[in-house]
């Protein structure tokens, strides 16, 4: 058993799903369990949808979710024939319930609505995808993953309850192949004891894949993606990026960690733990080796430099001039954990320290505010983050030239660096 996954930009139009059709093929007698992600950029439009139902603007929340409707009408139109009406029973049901919220005033938190309205982008999508494999036969099984993925109702960033889902992957999922050869499924998204959708944080799917695949005991993983496979840098960012073919987790782990948007950070750890490989494969082009991840140490790789923008920097002085020590920190500590607020960089001083943190407006000011009853806080806007493994002066260089660094942080292996 395999687990494969296919991101939004391996689905965002329907000769992408005729190519990831065409991928299919090529396993004939595989069992599969395929994990995608919601088409194109349809996370981001529901978001929209979200924020407008959220503001008071029921109309404009209306107006944007159908226009999301329709694009996923005319993809199945493209797509089906015999399969399209029973497509569009399903797709009945799931629009209802988004549009009976809309009409409602919104009375819980923003976070809880972002899920019940995001969550649709996968259920749409993995729906298209089920329906046309079967029209063009390859038979399969579509399962609503909220059956399967029991997750607490931290809205937004939920997190999973590993034993009840193993038994829910035990008791629907494994049954399934011995009728099947191939399930379909959502990343992304899970459901709370309440029956309440719930999503896993942007870019969650590579991780639903992953779960999957340490509770199936899958014999691999393979993320279909845009790219010949992993990198050293960014290809929309960096035109001369190398390809990777061989990395080890601890690599991988790392590069999530500093911001890498090609593997969401916590895909690594449940394919650690059962020593699951890890290909990173091209969608555009099957034949391509990708890159593999493993246990076994890698030699020789080049600079891998990882870029993150939208950061904002703390500057926090005691309000006393008492020292940074364990108490104000694990003050510090405490607010960030209420927050949800993950520090990228932090870097202390006798009486003031500095904190980098990902510009989410909401958080920055909470944080701010939460932290000025104790500091004295500047706040900074715009900044990027720049993280290079195994550096050299000669990338170093090339890469902070003409820019101004507010703060940097060095270790044997990597280099961080806060710049304007
Ligand atoms: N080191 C890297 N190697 C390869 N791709 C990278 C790297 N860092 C960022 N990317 C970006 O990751 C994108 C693919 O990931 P993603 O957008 O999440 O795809 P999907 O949504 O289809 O899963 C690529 O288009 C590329 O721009
Ligand atoms: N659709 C979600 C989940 C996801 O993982 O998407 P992708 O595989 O396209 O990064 C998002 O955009 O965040």
């Amino acid at each position: 058993m395999r687990v494969f996954k296919f991101g939004g930009a391996s689905v965002s139009n329907y000769e992408k799903v005729q190519n990831l059709g065409n991928i299919i093929k090529q396993f004939p007698d595989e069992q599969l369990l395929i994990v995608i992600s919601a088409m194109g950029k349809t996370t981001n439009a529901l978001e929209k949808v979200a924020e407008a139902f959220f503001a008071g603007k029921k109309e404009e929340a209306l107006q944007l979710f159908r226009a999301v409707k329709l694009q996923h009408l005319d993809e199945a139109k493209y797509l089906l024939v015999t399969h399209f009406n029973p497509l569009m029973e399903q797709f009945n049901n799931f629009f209802t319930e988004v549009e009976w919220l809309l009409h409602d005033q919104p009375v819980r938190d923003y976070d809880y609505y972002y899920d019940q309205i995001v969550c649709l982008g996968e259920l749409l999508s993995t729906s298209i995808v089920s329906a046309y494999l079967n029209e063009i036969g390859i038979s399969n099984q579509w399962i609503d993953v909220r059956d399967v993925f029991r997750t607490d109702d931290n809205f937004r960033d939920a997190a999973i309850d590993f034993n009840f889902t193993q038994q829910q992957v035990n008791a629907i999922i494994k049954p399934l192949f011995t009728n099947s050869n191939i399930v379909v499924t959502q990343g992304f998204i899970g459901c709370t004891d309440e029956n309440e959708s719930t999503t896993l944080g942007r870019e969650g799917s590579d991780y639903t894949a992953a779960v999957f695949a340490y509770m199936l005991d899958a014999e691999s993983v393979a993320i279909w993606k845009d790219v010949k496979g992993v990198m050293n840098a960014d290809p929309k960012l960096f035109a001369d990026a190398q390809f990777i073919s061989e990395l080890n987790y601890d690599e991988v782990i790392e590069m999530a960690y500093y911001g890498a948007q090609v593997i969401h950070p916590k895909t690594i750890k449940p394919l650690q733990n059962k020593n699951i490989p890890l290909y990173v494969k091209c969608f555009a082009d099957a034949s391509l080796p990708g890159t593999v991840i493993h246990n076994n140490p890698v030699k020789n790789l080049p600079p891998i430099i990882v870029i993150k923008q939208n950061q904002v920097l703390l500057q926090l002085h005691t309000k006393d001039f008492s020292f940074i020590g364990e108490q104000p920190m694990s003050d510090l500590y405490e607010m960030m954990a209420k927050l949800h607020i993950k520090p990228n960089l932090i870097q202390t001083h006798a009486v003031n320290l500095q904190l980098c943190i990902d510009d989410r407006p909401d958080k920055v000011e909470k944080l701010a505010l939460a932290a000025s009853n104790e500091f004295d806080v500047q706040v900074e806007k715009g900044l990027t983050l720049l993280s290079i493994r195994h550096y050299n002066n000669e990338t170093i260089e090339r890469l902070t030239a003409g820019k101004k660094i507010e703060l940097k942080q060095q270790s044997p292996e990597t280099v961080q660096m806060l710049m304007i």
